[in-house]
């Protein structure tokens, strides 16, 4: 599978009585590659996959691997944790028909560096489906050091990674510089994802893609051709727009924009997660209009 492009991890709308809203979903899903998303990503932080029970999870797969298949893009699905244990058990669940598993560094246990490259090497043998890992040390409390991201990436199974560090340092640079081909780097910082462009990441992970899908996908497409002025042109606007996406814990801010928009039936989020403020909807949709250069 080819990992590129804009890959948009699903909110899960929710209906007014509180269940996983099925039909919204689907419509979410069609309508994100209908405006030129490469692939979907079910049950990404962004799904607020912590906050649905188990029936819940296996029923958000069912209905975005049926548009995958329909529409036939890449899907990708969240799966592993702390443990691995655990995360190995949760990957044998997933089937083979899903193209990769968004997988990430275990949170909150804080191994070694060389305790994480083990995890990931055990859970590439047992996968049935290749790897994506997910690196957020700003949500695992872990931060990977260049030579151990480069030293995943050689793991068979492997395909790529979610980069989401939090910054363009020296870490992004080093395994931008020495990543073996294959290993794709997905931007997973919203804000941030313009510049990991420039310096040659293959697309990204962005929650922000739910709304202006198409510029999104216009700004990959501008980085890869050497389309340069149109290329930062939308990058600016689109790194305002994320900044205002992410002014408050994701997804609160994009459902609210989503149910101003029409397009789901509540903006309601799950606790601990706190409805958008009506400041933060009015912010977020003051930026979503602008002309694409
Ligand atoms: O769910 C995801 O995948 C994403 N989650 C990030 C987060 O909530 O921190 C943001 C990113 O856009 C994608």
């Amino acid at each position: 599978m080819e990992l590129a492009g804009i890959l948009v991890p699903l909110i899960t709308p929710f209906t007014a009585d509180d269940q996983v809203d099925r039909d919204a979903l689907a419509c979410l899903a069609h309508e994100v590659i209908t405006d030129g998303a490469t692939g979907i990503v079910a049950l990404g932080t962004t799904a607020e996959v912590a906050a649905l029970d188990p029936d819940e999870r296996a029923t958000v797969i069912d209905i975005v691997a049926s548009v995958a298949r329909e529409r036939h893009v890449p899907l990708i699905v969240g799966a592993g944790g702390s443990a691995t244990a655990a995360s190995v058990r949760a990957l044998n669940e997933l089937t083979p028909d899903i193209s990769a598993a968004l997988t990430l560094v275990p949170p909150f246990t804080r191994p070694t560096e060389q305790g994480v490259i083990e995890h990931f090497r055990v859970l590439a043998k047992a996968s049935p489906v290749p790897l994506v890992i997910y690196n957020v040390p700003y949500r695992t409390a872990l931060t990977l050091s260049a030579e151990t991201v480069l030293r995943i990436a050689e793991i068979p199974g492997v395909i790529g990674t979610k980069h989401s560090v939090g910054a363009i340092d020296a870490t992004t640079i080093a395994i931008m510089n020495h990543r073996p081909d294959g290993f794709a780097v997905l931007a997973g910082d919203d804000v941030l994802a313009g510049p990991l462009l420039a310096l040659g990441a293959e697309g990204g992970i962005l929650a922000s893609a739910h709304v202006r899908t198409a510029a999104y996908a216009d700004l990959v497409d501008a980085w890869a051709k050497g389309d340069l002025d149109r290329a930062r042109a939308l990058g600016h606007r689109l790194a305002d727009l994320s900044a205002a996406l992410f002014a408050e814990p994701n997804p609160a801010v994009i459902k609210a924009v989503l149910h101003d928009q029409g397009r789901i039936a509540t903006p309601a989020v799950r606790l601990p997660h706190l409805p958008a403020s009506q400041t933060a909807l009015e912010s977020a949709s003051g930026r979503l209009a602008f002309a694409i250069p």
